[in-house]
């Protein structure tokens, strides 16, 4: 994880078997601007590209809609826990390129090139828990992502319809402190968005600002830091994108190429695309030219699409460590840094790749950090700090809190059992099922099985190639498949319409995990439901964080765990509201939101 920062600079060769060669030079030329302030939809910005940019127009090489040089030939019955290694047999590195450096017993890296790369790959995802493939091998592929959409229904559509309960986030006590807090916003009228964002609100179906958009957005569109804390589904996303891609329009700089003036930072890949086509949505229509970088895919094309230029740009932390390293990314223009899921990203040691480009030598010094999760354990926070100046601290209900909309099932149930109760709660209701296991081989097992049966199941998992992975989310989100396996790697951010169901076939290790893991559903006042396989052999440790999750959520605790929860022995430390602001001082405020006009804000 930590050894990145002895990488050639400019190897010869890409990871994805493409020559370096035809990688145009690095800090190229400047692009020309001279559009009009007034015009944020770029149809009079002299020839700019309207929206989005980044992705080639001809799309996939083989049109198949699975991204070049895929070439999984059979159709996804399920997890299949041998496909992989055939595709990596028959699209993977060696084969094409030939290239050395990789001592696959040990896994170590070689001088340069390919196992580098391979290394980086494997961290990129910080979910990723380092599993191999049974051949102690990690898949690759050759793989171009199909071409975002431009269909407007489309784009329009991405958002879940925000549910009954949608108005009780006004009762959520919110904490903020920090000097001089902006005040909060009550409407996105107020917010005084730029009218092309205030019209893609509109169209995304957005009424009312949820309790974190009207405290995020004032505060970052008054230039300030922010560290942000609310609950799983609450709209963080948009907490950060619409102010910064409005203040991108208000302000706008000369765009230069490989100089990206916003730079989002996610822990997984699909999250990063998530963010890429919600930043998409609400930059439609201007010419804010919006760019993605992200492992498993090819390098190669990645660049060509950056090298067009892009405002903002969606990254996962690995991909864009190798674009700065190589120079082709550089923060001399950067105005926004946001850590999306900041506790993860600061979290097992990647603290270290965070600082390499947060404190990059070009790094612009009037730059804003904005860090979202909802989870924010005190000792992250600390660390986060480091990289906060004069921020703004906000908590939307308890810190690391479940989300209430989501009822909560605890089963004791032991590792033997496991598979016969899954059957039988799927056999009930088994669309929109999402199962969680611990690891990867886990979830091509339970995939495999599951396939045989009368279900339709696919799996996401860290070991999975990224086209297999991304084509798994799009059965599951189109119901081709009505469950789908994954491990960890899946538990943070996804915002997928069709989740009904969260089981935690294996409970997670730690209770953070538990909370975005369950937060797949229920999301943005929707009710949700999550059944957890609890095993006292194994998951003993996590009684009393777990006591005190359902508690929080006003859940029913089962008296198999009560009886368990004093030898926990879990370090989670439940505030009973709205956690901590480390810095400690007295400028908290505390109040639900629709008692604004009762708080001090300034
Ligand atoms: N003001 C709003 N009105 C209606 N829907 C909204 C609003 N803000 C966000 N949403 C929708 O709520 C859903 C959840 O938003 P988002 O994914 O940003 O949540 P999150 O807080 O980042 O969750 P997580 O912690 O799981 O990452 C999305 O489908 C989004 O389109």
């Amino acid at each position: 994880m930590s050894d990145w920062g002895d990488e050639p600079s400019a190897p010869t060769q890409s990871a994805d078997g493409g020559d370096w060669d035809d990688v145009p030079a690095a800090n190229p030329q400047k692009e020309v601007t001279g559009w009009s302030d007034d015009e944020d939809n770029g149809k009079s910005s002299g020839g700019r590209g309207r929206v989005g940019g980044g992705f080639r127009k001809e799309g996939d090489r083989d049109g198949d809609g699975d991204g070049g040089g895929f070439r999984g030939g059979r159709r996804e019955g399920g997890g299949g826990g041998f496909r992989g290694r055939r595709d990596g047999n028959e699209d993977g590195e060696e084969r094409r390129g030939g290239r050395g450096g990789f001592n696959r017993e040990r896994g170590e890296r070689g001088e340069k090139g390919e196992g580098g790369e391979r290394r980086r790959r494997n961290d990129d995802d910080v979910n990723n828990n380092n599993e191999v493939a049974d051949d102690g091998e990690k898949k690759r592929e050759f793989y171009i992502p199909p071409e975002p959409t431009n269909d407007v229904t489309e784009i329009f559509s991405s958002g879940i319809t925000s549910g009954i309960n949608f108005s009780k986030y006004d009762n959520i006590p919110v904490k903020v402190s920090g000097e001089n807090v902006p005040k909060a916003i009550k409407s996105f009228e107020e917010a005084q968005l730029r009218s092309i964002i205030g019209e893609n609100v509109t169209k995304s179906g957005y009424k009312v600002p949820t309790p974190i958009q009207k405290v995020s957005i004032p505060v970052i569109a008054d230039g300030r830091d922010l560290m942000a804390c609310a609950q799983t589904g609450s709209g963080k996303t948009a907490a950060f994108l619409l102010p910064i891609l409005s203040k991108l329009l208000d302000d706008p700089q000369d765009l230069e190429i490989g100089k990206p003036q916003a730079v989002i930072v996610s822990p997984t890949r699909e999250l990063a695309i998530q963010i890429f086509s919600e930043a998409r949505k609400f930059g439609f229509d201007s010419y804010l030219k919006i760019s993605i970088v992200y492992g498993g895919t090819s390098f190669k094309h990645q660049n060509e699409c950056i090298t067009k230029g892009c405002h903002v740009l969606i990254a996962t932390p690995g991909r864009l460590l190798d674009f700065v390293e190589r120079t082709f990314i550089t923060f001399d223009d950067t105005r926004f840094v946001v850590l999306d899921e900041a506790d993860r990203m600061l979290d097992m040691g990647f603290s270290e790749s965070m600082r390499k480009f947060m404190f990059h030598s070009t790094m612009r010094p009037e730059h804003q950090t904005l860090m979202f999760s909802a989870t924010f354990p005190e000792e992250i926070q600390r660390l986060a700090g480091e990289f906060l100046k004069d921020y703004v601290f906000v908590t939307i209900g308890v810190v690391g809190g479940a989300c209430s909309d989501v009822l909560q099932t605890i089963h004791e149930v032991n590792k033997f059992n496991k598979r016969s109760k899954l059957m039988e709660i799927l056999r009930e209701q088994a669309d929109g099922t999402i199962v969680f296991v611990e690891t990867k081989r886990g979830a091509d097992f339970l995939a495999s099985f599951l396939s045989e049966t009368e279900f339709p199941t696919t799996s996401i998992h860290g070991d999975r190639l990224q086209s297999q992975r991304e084509q798994a989310l799009r059965d599951f989100k189109n119901g081709t498949m009505k469950v789908i396996i994954a491990t960890s790697v899946a538990a943070r951010g996804l915002d997928i319409k069709n989740i009904k169901h969260v089981i935690n076939f294996d409970m997670p290790n730690n209770i953070d995990d538990y909370v975005h893991r369950i937060g797949r559903t229920g999301r943005v006042g929707n009710n949700g439901r999550a059944t957890s396989f609890f095993d006292p052999d194994q998951d003993r440790a996590l009684a009393s964080d777990l006591i005190k999750i359902l508690q929080g959520s006003a859940q029913t605790v089962p008296e198999f765990l009560s009886d368990m929860g004093g030898g926990g022995g879990g370090g989670y430390s439940y505030k009973k509201f709205g956690g901590v602001d480390v810095r400690g001082g007295g400028n908290a405020v505390s109040d639900p939101v629709n008692a604004e006009a009762d708080q001090d804000w300034d």
